[in-house]
Formats: structure tokens, C-alpha cells, sequence
């Protein structure tokens, strides 16, 4: 890992126009600071309409930034987007892989949009598939694949660019234990080999505790804890002696003052969100 930044968010402040009463408007991100350096998986973590989606988009160029900064390896998002785009890989919530086309046009598609080296592309494709152990399955229709490969497929397509920061939004949600650890393995073997950066947000508090460096807990568009999962649960056993042993879950309850389950309850927009992610993978 090195000192240098790969994201920095200051004072990001993102509001939706069309937005819900309850919210006071609809501020979707409410003031982030945040600073994740170069080679960490950092994780972006909290319940369904934390803003952690909103901040991820604003950092990939997809959204503008309205108020506050946001920079990408030095490159400011606002000013420079296209520069930001060449250095990122980014795996949405959304399908992004083709059910019509195989496992490896579908990478070479990626290939050729990111305008990878045309010399070096037929060779990229290649160790993009194995190293998410897709090489066996890469001329079968997407089609044909279970939700833990259509994500690897998904990972694979980033991957196919080379970037040098890899942005997973939920790349988990909705698959079995099974599936979901095969992800988790692709993407730490990646960062091992490669010294990529990974920005990955999710809910699922025990796969982060497990596979990130740093994390900050997002609830109602604020960080409401930011560092090493084991420095959350010291300052939690320091601040709440009666919590021996806190897990994530237990740091999350204790700096936004709900549970996980509370928050998690949402709208009917975050249900249906999640939903609709949940059953594109499975
Ligand atoms: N296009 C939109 N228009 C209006 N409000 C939106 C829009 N997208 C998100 N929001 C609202 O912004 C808030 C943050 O949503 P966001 O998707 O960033 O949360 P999230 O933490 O990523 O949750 P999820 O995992 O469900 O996507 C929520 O209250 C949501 O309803």
C-alpha cells in the first residue's frame, strides 16, 4: 500500500430533485469527507439508502458533482472526467453483461469500448477470464451462467482495462454463500496480483470485516465512523464497556444509533431496488 490518495471526497453534497418529504428534500449525500489511498480495498458500507450508491456514482463521473470535490488519482471528477474514467473499472448494481453474447464476447466487448491496446487485447481477454476462473465457460452464452459467474463475468469485463481503481457496487447481493465468497476471492487474488485499489460498497457488515482494509459507515448520506474494522471495535469497546466483543453490525448500531435491521427497513423505492438487483444475479 502506498500514501498515495486514489479517492478524495470533500464536502460531497448531493441532493435529488425529485426527492422524498421525509428526507427534507431528497439529499442523497449530505457533507462527505472521505479519503481512500492507493492499494486498499476500502469499503462504503450501510443499509439501503445510506447515499452509498449516490457517492459511487459521483466518484465514477456518472453523476455531476453539485457541491463539494471529488478526484480520482489527482484527477478532479468536475474537470477532468474523462481522465477519471480511463483509471477506473466499475461494476454497477445494474446488469452490465450480455445474456446474447458468450462469456468472452462479452469481455472483448468491454475491451474494445474502454479502448484497450488493440495489440494487447486478445491477451487481456484472456487473463481477464481466468483470473476470475472463467476460462473453461468463456464460449458458453452469459445466458447459461449461474448469478456467482454473471458477477464474475461482470468483474471480469471491469477487470479487462486494467484500472487502477476497481469499483464494486454490492457485488454480493443476492448470491449464496458459496457464490459470494468465490467473488470475494476473485477480487482479493486480483488486488494481491496487481495492486489495484478497490472501492466496494455493501451491506453485508461480515464480508467487509472480512475483506476490507478500511471501511466508513454511511447512514442517511453522512459517515458516521470512518477506519480499520478493528479500530471501529476498539473505540466501541472503549465508548460502551457492556460491548466485550462488537461485531460490525453492533460498531454500526453503536454511531448511527439504529440497528442494521432498523435502517434497513427503507421505502418502497429501496425494496424495490433491492429486488431488482437481488433477482438479475440469481
Ligand atoms: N434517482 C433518484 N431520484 C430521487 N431520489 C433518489 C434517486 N436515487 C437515489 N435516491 C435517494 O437517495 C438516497 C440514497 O440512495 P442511494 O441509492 O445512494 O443509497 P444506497 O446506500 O446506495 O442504497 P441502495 O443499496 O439501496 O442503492 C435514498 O433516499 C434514495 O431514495
Amino acid at each position: 500500500m502506498s500514501d498515495q490518495v486514489a479517492v478524495e471526497c470533500r464536502q460531497l453534497v448531493y441532493t435529488f430533485e425529485r426527492g422524498r418529504k421525509k428526507d427534507g428534500g431528497a439529499r442523497a449525500v449530505d457533507g462527505i469527507d472521505l479519503t481512500v489511498r492507493a492499494g486498499e480495498v476500502f469499503g462504503l458500507l450501510g443499509p439501503n439508502g445510506a447515499g452509498k450508491t449516490t457517492t459511487i456514482r459521483a466518484i465514477t463521473t456518472l453523476l455531476p458533482t453539485a457541491r463539494g470535490m471529488v478526484a480520482v488519482f489527482g484527477h478532479d471528477c468536475s474537470a477532468e472526467p474523462v481522465a477519471v474514467r480511463r483509471l477506473l473499472g466499475y461494476v454497477p448494481q445494474q446488469l452490465s453483461a450480455d445474456a446474447g453474447l458468450t462469456g468472452r464476447e462479452n469481455v472483448e466487448l468491454f475491451a474494445r469500448v474502454f479502448d484497450a491496446p488493440r495489440a494487447e487485447r486478445a491477451e487481456r481477454v484472456v487473463q481477464a477470464l481466468a483470473a476470475v476462473d472463467l476460462t473453461e465457460a468463456a464460449d458458453r452464452m452469459a445466458a447459461t451462467y449461474s448469478g456467482g459467474m454473471v458477477r464474475r463475468l461482470e468483474l471480469a469485463q471491469a477487470l479487462v482495462s486494467a484500472p487502477r481503481l476497481l469499483v464494486l457496487d454490492e457485488p454480493t447481493i443476492g448470491l449464496d454463500p458459496i457464490a459470494r465468497a468465490g467473488v470475494w476471492e476473485r477480487v482479493d487474488a486480483v488486488r494481491r496480483a496487481t495492486g489495484m485499489t478497490v472501492l466496494v460498497t455493501t451491506h453485508y457488515m461480515d464480508e467487509a470485516d472480512r475483506h476490507c482494509d478500511r471501511v466508513a459507515l454511511m447512514d442517511r448520506g453522512r459517515i458516521r465512523a470512518l477506519g480499520t474494522p478493528e479500530e471501529l471495535k476498539t473505540r466501541v469497546r472503549a465508548e460502551d464497556p457492556a460491548q466485550s466483543a462488537p461485531t460490525l453490525d453492533d460498531v454500526f448500531r453503536h454511531f448511527s444509533g439504529r440497528t442494521l435491521a432498523d435502517a434497513k427497513e427503507g421505502d418502497f423505492g429501496d425494496v424495490r431496488r433491492t429486488r431488482r438487483t437481488a433477482s438479475r444475479v440469481g
